[in-house]
């Protein structure tokens, strides 16, 4: 690269189908490129996108030779609307595998921006500050300004939040647009040149249809293809999910320009991912794709855990019987842990928009099959609570119960629709005196999640009605697990973080109420060792003490 007067002047070798191209490209202010060819150009086959962005997006090529690519320098700038657990951890993988792509992560929130431009990021995730750390300020920005960015992007992803409605048509089912349909009309309103738009949200299907219709109504002419390209990532994995992708899922329209739109996003991801694991489908596939993967899984969670709650009737063990059905291939092992219920942000809200997108279809008994996976999710979060209160002689009212962890897993810091929120409450509603400690979730967030009114569609199962006052008067959130225990009557695990597998047991067993009880929401302790300590021990699936045996049976 060399300097001219009032633009840089960037030199690039372009190789496709053997033919060796020189480009000279101008950078100019806002990244508008300017091309001039010194042969004869083969980039007609992009011509159906802008100029610009065409010969942008046919530097991003890149030649494949049996899954090994050689890449050429290129100068697409990529904008994402949305800084959170995704937009976050994704664009700043995406700079550190595309060095030569300038990436820009915007949101409207400016502590969130704050946090991310500073030391300590605002969300909880191993090895994502040091991702950041190597591409901040060089080729990762992020930014309040979300219009500039905007502007002047080629490749533009949404992901913004998608909620559960909770107001209105569709209430407690239907995905609550509004952010994303703001994002788009936003985008038109500052786009000067055409863009590859991306969701990148979870979104129902057929969302990229009523996004078109915003983008093209407002374009004023300029073109824009819209992708689907949702994410697979798993929070606290997020980085190793986004180095090692099982798949890349891209969708787009079935029109030469659509085609085109999905080549130069596969050639962004083929930067690191094997071009066999890009899968390409049309727009509802890759939008109906996201929201089947995460019913599956929930639905996973919740057969076990349906199993779970027939073994403690029986006799059987679920490690046991999960271990059985896991080992056969066609089922295989994952996904198989009981516990005390899924949680995060997605998997009750996707499955909630499945829900009311099957009965908008005109497919009731599709949607009952779907509905019931977040019935016996909830059915596990109370039937733990009580199994809590109905072990201690029927009342919790006055006593004090440790809860170790409140995210929703471990290894992030994330608490939306976490299983502690309802266990927590149904305590409270029990007159219980909370002692709360998780390691990466502050106080004032288990106090916000505490405080919220839970949205209640049409639970069978009664959820815990919160009284706010309950909460600052019988919660305390402590800084460890042995001051969370001292003169406790019970202690329960909601959350797998590694640490609580190696805490002094005999120590905390020492400072309790006597007898002690133990009720282990995630299986990970080590039941038997506790028991020789002296405890009662409850673990989600197993052969009960004889003590839990004689108590009432819960529902
Ligand atoms: N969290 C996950 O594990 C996960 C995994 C896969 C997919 N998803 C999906 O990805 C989407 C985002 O999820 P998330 O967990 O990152 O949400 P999040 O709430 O953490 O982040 C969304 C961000 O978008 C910002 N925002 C809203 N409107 C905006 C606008 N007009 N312009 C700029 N920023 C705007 C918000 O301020 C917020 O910071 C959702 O649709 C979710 O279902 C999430």
């Amino acid at each position: 690269m060399r300097k001219a007067s009032g633009c840089d002047v960037n030199v690039y070798l372009y190789q496709r189908e053997n033919r060796h191209l020189l480009c000279h490209f101008h950078r100019f202010r806002h990244n508008k490129l300017f091309c001039f060819l010194t042969h004869s150009s083969p980039l007609a086959h992009l011509s159906s996108l802008s100029p610009s962005l065409s010969l942008a997006l046919a530097h991003s090529q890149v030649s494949r030779n049996k899954g090994k690519r050689t890449q050429n320098q290129k100068m697409v700038k990529i904008c994402c609307l949305g800084a959170g657990y995704v937009g976050g951890p994704t664009m700043a993988v995406m700079a550190l595998k595309c060095p030569e792509i300038e990436v820009a992560v915007v949101d409207i929130s400016e502590p969130r921006i704050n946090a991310w431009n500073s030391d300590k990021l605002p969300i909880y995730e191993p090895g994502l500050d040091d991702v950041v750390k190597q591409c901040r300020g060089r080729n990762l920005f992020f930014s309040t300004d979300v219009e500039k960015h905007v502007f002047e992007s080629d490749i533009v992803f949404v992901s913004v939040n998608t909620p559960t409605k909770t107001q209105g048509l569709g209430a407690g089912k239907a995905a609550d647009l509004t952010y994303w349909e703001s994002a788009a009309r936003m985008i038109a309103d500052v786009s000067k040149s055409s863009k590859i738009v991306v969701e990148k949200s979870t979104v129902p299907v057929r969302t990229a249809e009523a996004i078109e219709k915003i983008l093209t109504h407002n374009s004023k002419g300029i073109e824009f293809q819209i992708l689907s390209n949702p994410e697979f990532l798993a929070e606290g994995t997020a980085i190793k999910d986004l180095y090692n992708p099982d798949r890349v899922l891209i969708g787009g329209r079935d029109t030469p320009a659509g085609q085109k739109a999905i080549e130069a996003l596969r050639d962004v991801y083929a930067h690191w991912v094997p071009v066999e694991q890009i899968i390409c489908t049309n727009l509802w596939s890759a939008e109906l794709s996201k929201l089947a993967a995460n019913a599956f899984l929930a639905q996973r969670i919740s057969s076990v855990n349906a199993m779970s709650a027939l073994c403690e009737a029986t006799g059987a063990d679920v490690t046991q019987v999960a271990h059985a059905v896991g080992t056969d291939t066609r089922i295989g092992p994952k996904f198989l842990n009981a516990s005390v219920g899924f949680g995060g942000s997605c998997f009750q809200k996707d499955i909630l928009n499945l829900i009311y997108i099957c009965e908008c279809n005109g497919l009731p008994e599709v949607a009952n099959y779907w509905k019931q996976v977040v019935k016996v999710n909830d059915y596990q979060k109370i039937r733990f609570a009580n199994r809590v209160v109905s072990s201690m002689f029927n009342t919790v009212s006055g006593k004090k119960i440790a809860i170790l962890g409140f995210a929703f897993k471990k290894d992030t810091g994330d608490t939306r629709e976490t299983p502690a929120i309802d266990v927590c409450n149904r305590l409270v509603a029990d007159k219980a005196k909370l002692s709360i400690y998780d390691p990466q979730v502050s106080e004032e967030q288990m106090r916000k999640d505490l405080s919220m009114a839970r949205f209640d569609w049409d639970h069978k199962v009664p959820l815990p009605q919160y009284k706010a006052e309950g909460v600052s008067e019988q919660v305390s959130v402590v800084s460890d697990a042995y001051e969370a225990s001292k003169d406790a009557h019970g202690l329960c695990v909601l959350t797998e973080w590694d640490e609580f597998k190696s805490l002094d047991f005999k120590r905390i067993f020492d400072g309790m109420q006597k007898p002690a009880f133990v009720f282990d929401g995630r299986n990970i302790l080590d039941a038997e060792k506790l028991r020789e300590i002296g405890f009662i021990v409850y673990s989600i699936g197993k052969p009960l003490d004889s003590w839990l045996k004689d108590m009432p049976s819960v529902a």
